[in-house]
């Protein structure tokens, strides 16, 4: 096998047209089958194998850098730079990471997971080796989909000033996770198709035999030149037009005209963009003919394509789905928003029953929450179904745009806590501290599925911006016999006992119920509390918890700067000097990726690691009250 020979990023090189062609056959078989295993990004991966190789051709890494848009697609990459015997542990618990990480590999030039970044950092790559006198290449891959965020053109614009060599590669597949969306989608596809070309060339054939007297000599004079009117209207004319050379389009599948197109693109003193056509999915025909389906999959089986999950979970993403959907029966106002996540999100059916009060912004999260603080501001109801880690990409939106203008936006926050495989640059750990330091914003967490239906509710009928934040995945379906109506600030008691409180928050509730029901088989008694909204929070429970308790023990899937705990902790010291706080919460660290119930018991905030730090705590009490009495014979 001619996988097996390569070890590094220059192995590739040693290898004729015919074996170049069978590995990228034997790549292909080889991220299906470990993928059908391990679960991960399939789709893209498929697309770029040839994209990647002739990168390995043509250039010399580590020395050269690649900067990969979001890092999905960044497993042939891998494969080549010599990680392939990493590949059974992909995306696991201490196994490699499904994305760009530095730390992993001399080839790995910079992190990445969120998109739409690979342009600004190549751009700043290339700076830092003018600066130093350096003379490497510097290459960003990017996506037609990352190619709807807002950064790509700030760093667009930027790069059109290079003085040196920087290239683009834009891997277009036509394809976002869902369809891609939005202008310079269609401006692409215009090119990919030729039609633009045809269209454009007819036009301006047109406008200039209208012109009196010189129209047909002009016509005629242009066509013998060259390339004719190609030469006025040739593809990818917006980026030239911005002085960032176009080469393309390339098929993205001919590994001689990529490595052609790519060792042309290094000749070039300034920013280039190669313009690559590929299929997403390329090469399995599940994943071809459903690239949506399996952009990012769960182990499957291969002749199929069926996935081997057991069953299908009801997950908090559904409840939003359906309830987003019979709120916005009843209330014609309401309107969804996503940056390019429908399927993710749930809105995907919100889209199918109301179109046109469906926006796919593309992957835009700081033009979301604007465009949704305009449409409130217009006098509609707008809720921005977003993944908490992709909010953060719009924190100066919700403050500056919709909680200045108290504006009624409900950000429904999906994937908020622990997402598991997708690790550091996914994890929705750190919601809960930047929400909450925002004056007029509302932050609401369910403690099971009944309680997300009826807060999105809630969220509807308020006034002003509020986030109403959820797991990534099955939705808990407990305490079903504890429905206090919801209000404004307000919390629940679920279990009343003395001693010690549990005052948990969201997906901690239910981890709060466990660890009460474990400590009561032990003979302990602990009240159990559902915060249920972290700002504002209820402060009148908490006065009762403090007051009949010697314990409270709050408990969050949030980071404890400026989380839930934090804000807890600053009222009782205030008020309640001698009760004790103990805080579960996440540490001040990233946190990588694998399977959520690991990462849960390695970050001490399951049952059990919870069970421990109580009974420590006890026993801490214990000893400083043995401490005092011996210190007042
Ligand atoms: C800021 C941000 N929002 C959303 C996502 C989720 N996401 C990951 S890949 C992707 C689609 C990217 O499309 P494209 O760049 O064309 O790559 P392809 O999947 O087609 O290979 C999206 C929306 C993300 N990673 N980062
Ligand atoms: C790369 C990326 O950002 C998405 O593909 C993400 O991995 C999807 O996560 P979910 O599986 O939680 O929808
Ligand atoms: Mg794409």
């Amino acid at each position: 096998m001619i996988l097996e020979l390569i070890n590094g990023p220059d192995d590739i090189k040693k290898f004729s047209k015919q074996e170049l062609t069978i590995l990228s056959q034997e790549i292909r078989d080889f991220l299906i089958e470990k993928i059908s295993t391990t679960g991960g990004h399939l789709a893209s991966n498929l697309g770029v194998v040839e994209l990647t190789m002739a990168i390995y051709l043509a250039f010399d890494l580590p020395m050269d850098k690649i900067v990969w848009d979001v890092g999905h697609q960044s497993y042939t990459h891998k494969i080549l730079s010599g990680r392939r015997m990493e590949f059974d542990e992909l995306r696991q618990y201490g196994g490699m990471s499904g994305f760009p990480k530095r730390k992993e590999s001399p080839c790995d030039a910079f992190d990445t997971g969120h998109s739409s970044t690979s342009i600004s950092a190549g751009l700043g790559l290339a700076q830092a080796r003018d600066v130093l006198g350096e003379g490497h290449f510097v290459v960003s891959v990017i996506g037609d989909g990352s190619l709807t965020g807002g950064m790509a053109y700030e760093a667009l614009n930027n790069a059109a000033q290079m003085k040196k060599n920087f290239v683009i590669i834009l891997n277009d597949n036509n394809m976002s996770i869902s369809e891609n969306v939005g202008g310079m989608s269609t401006y692409l596809n215009s090119i990919r198709t030729g039609n633009g070309y045809l269209d454009l060339k007819k036009h301006v054939t047109d406008m200039l035999s209208r012109i009196p007297v010189i129209g047909d000599t002009l016509i005629d004079r242009i066509s013998r030149t060259k390339n004719g009117i190609k030469q006025l209207l040739i593809p990818g004319m917006l980026f030239e037009n911005m002085g960032i050379t176009y080469l393309g389009p390339v098929d993205g599948h001919n590994l001689k005209a990529l490595t052609r197109a790519l060792r042309e693109a290094k000749k070039l003193d300034h920013a280039v963009l190669v313009h690559v056509i590929t299929k997403k999915g390329k090469g399995y025909a599940p994943a071809e003919n459903n690239p949506s389906k399996f952009h990012a999959v769960d182990p499957f089986d291969i002749l199929t394509g069926k996935s081997k999950k057991e069953k299908k979970v009801f997950s908090y993403t559904d409840v939003f789905s359906k309830t987003i959907c019979r709120l916005a029966k009843e209330d014609k106002k309401i309107v969804a928003v996503t940056a390019a996540m429908p399927d993710g999100t749930g809105l995907k059916r919100f889209s199918n029953l109301y179109p046109d009060r469906f926006f796919d912004v593309g992957i835009a999260e700081e033009h979301a929450v604007t465009s949704a603080a305009g449409m409130a501001a217009g006098g509609l109801k707008p809720v921005v179904a977003v993944y908490s880690s992709f909010l953060q990409r719009g924190f100066d939106q919700v403050l500056h745009d919709v909680c200045i203008q108290n504006l009624p936006v409900v950000f429904a926050v999906d994937r908020a806590g622990l997402v598991g495989s997708d690790g550091e640059t996914h994890q929705g750990i750190f919601d809960l501290s930047f929400l909450s330091a925002i004056p007029n914003m509302s932050i609401f967490a369910p403690k099971n599925d009944w309680e997300l239906a009826n807060g999105l509710e809630f969220a509807f009928s308020l006034d002003s911006p509020i986030a109403v934040r959820y797991p990534r995945g099955e939705a808990y379906q407990g305490l079903e016999d504890f429905k206090a109506p919801i209000e404004y600030g307000k919390g629940e008691i679920i279990y009343e006992e003395t001693d010690i409180a549990l005052l948990a928050v969201g997906s901690m509730v239910s981890t709060g119920e466990h660890v009460r029901q474990k400590l009561k088989a032990e003979g302990w008694n602990c009240t159990l509390a559902n915060g249920r909204f972290i700002k504002p929070f209820d402060k009148k429970l908490i006065d009762h918890l403090a007051k009949n308790h010697w314990l409270i023990v709050t408990m969050e899937e949030n980071v404890l700067q400026g989380g839930y705990g934090c804000l807890i902790n600053g009222y009782i010291h205030e008020h309640y000097p001698k009760v004790k706080v103990l805080n579960i919460a996440l540490p001040d660290a990233y946190v990588e990726h694998g399977n959520v119930s690991l990462l849960r018991k390695g970050l001490g905030i399951d049952s059990d690691s919870i069970i421990w730090r109580m009974k420590k705590e006890y026993l801490d009490m214990e000893r400083q009250n043995r401490e005092w009495k011996d210190k007042m014979k």
